[in-house]
């Protein structure tokens, strides 16, 4: 795209939240099909400011509440959304004031919004003039408390009552930009030789001893600055998620199925762990689907992919068995709430049984096409037990074949470690 087809991105970016907060789409997927209005210089600040405002939105509309009597609705709805773009800058970015107030303003131009530029430009300054008192309000008003968490209160109502001792601390994980971690492929680099190219370019690293493939960056730097991306001697994977493949163990030779697998993050995994595996990856999502393709071609694997639902396996893997499966669930992504804080929009308390049922179902249907004496790991990014604890529970008491192995693992997120992930090792007997 040229440069003419780039737009004023204060706009882009109230559009992009537009869509999310009033359309459902999420972030990603919204910044995805706007990024052609987007120069490759500010797709970062796009970036940070569209997932800074789903993090602290209830704070931005806090204050915009407080300083209009009637909130923008209706065809100008979407100033509404550039008015929390702005207040985001001036209180989140070393964007210095003049320029974020000056650029948003400018953006109402874009909007074709011009008759309103006095009032988004007047609401701006009022809240630069009132910026203290009206933080300290909303940081110190005990009737702010449940907005203070940043979180929608049905989730606030889960996270306590799963969690009485540690919600707080999952909150202010979840409230954090996330930490970058990296899979070393170990049939290329150890750890160790892959910290060192890392060094070469100035990028500092951690190594987590538990698992040998992480490393977690000391500051997230793009996939083009990584030595060897392209050749496949790292993928970028949270911590939590590395676990998948572990937990797997899968060995060469053997039939595994990777049920829910799009865009590939885990079924990369297993064919690093096991080369020789005969992977069948399968997913309902046609567009993601094709990721896994690209994936395991930047990684020079093999594996046969698959656009299918996991509601109706007979329809795609009819006859056949599975030495071992790994069921990633579609979830809540509660777990993941650091890295997509749109999710605490979109999601709806409602959705939590809609969810359970599938998740239930797809184990069901898929069990049977597991071997006797074979392993299935059941995995969600959820930290709801409705959707882990609970859903295991369920499964074994109605499949007497199904016996657990080991302990469930529920990891929740922790600031500077691991994503939200839950685990369950399922082994099948006669
Ligand atoms: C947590 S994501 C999978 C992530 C993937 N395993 C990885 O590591 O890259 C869950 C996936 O479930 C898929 N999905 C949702 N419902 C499904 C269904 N009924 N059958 C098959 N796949 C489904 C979604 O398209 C989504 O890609």
């Amino acid at each position: 795209m040229n440069n003419k087809s780039h737009q004023n991105i204060r706009a882009v970016c109230a559009q992009a939240i537009f869509n999310v907060l009033e359309e459902g789409q999420s972030l990603s997927a919204t910044l995805t099909a706007l990024s052609y209005q987007i120069a490759n210089k500010d797709k970062a600040l796009v970036q940070e400011i569209c997932f800074g405002v789903m993090r602290v939105l209830p704070e931005l509309n806090f204050y915009i509440h407080s300083l209009m009597s009637k909130v923008l609705t209706g065809k100008n709805r979407i100033l509404h959304y550039l008015l929390l773009v702005g207040i985001y800058q001036i209180l989140y970015t070393r964007i210095p004031e003049h320029a974020a107030v000056g650029e948003t303003v400018n953006a109402v131009n874009t909007l074709k919004k011009t008759q309103l530029k006095g009032l988004i430009n007047g609401v701006l300054r009022e809240f630069l003039r009132q910026q203290a008192s009206l933080q300290q309000t909303f940081t110190q008003d005990s009737k702010q408390q449940n907005q203070q968490t940043l979180h929608p209160s049905w989730l606030l109502t889960r996270l306590k009552q799963a969690y009485p001792q540690q919600w707080q601390t999952i909150v202010n994980a979840n409230n954090q930009k996330p930490p970058m971690w990296l899979r070393v492929n170990l049939n290329q680099y150890s750890v160790s030789e892959y910290q060192q190219l890392l060094v070469e370019q100035q990028i500092e690293s951690d190594s987590f001893p538990e698992l040998p493939s992480a490393l977690r960056l000391l500051s997230p730097v793009g996939v083009n600055k990584l030595p060897y991306f392209d050749e496949g001697a790292v993928t970028v994977q949270d911590l939590s998620a590395q676990y998948a493949a572990y937990l797997l163990a899968p060995q060469n030779g053997e039939h595994i199925l990777d049920m829910c697998a799009a865009p590939g993050g885990k079924t990369t995994h297993i064919l690093e762990v096991a080369p020789k595996a005969q992977v069948l990856a399968v997913d309902i999502d046609p567009s993601r689907v094709k990721r896994i393709g690209e994936n395991l071609a930047r990684l020079k694997q093999q594996a046969e992919v698959k656009v299918g639902d996991g509601l109706t396996p007979e329809n795609w893997c009819k006859g056949r068995s599975f030495d071992r499966i790994l069921l990633d669930a579609p979830c809540s992504a509660t777990g993941v709430i650091r890295r997509h804080p749109d999710i605490k929009w979109l999601r709806r308390d409602s959705d939590i049984a809609q969810l359970t049922e599938l998740q239930h179902a797809i184990l069901t249907n898929i069990w049977s096409y597991l071997k006797t004496g074979g392993t299935l790991v059941y995995a969600t990014c959820s930290i709801l037990p409705d959707e882990n604890k609970l859903q295991i529970e369920r499964f074994l008491q109605e499949n007497t074949s199904a016996k657990l192995q080991g302990e469930l693992k529920q990891f929740l997120p922790t600031e500077n470690g691991g994503d939200g992930f839950f685990y369950a090792i399922l082994k099948k007997h006669s």
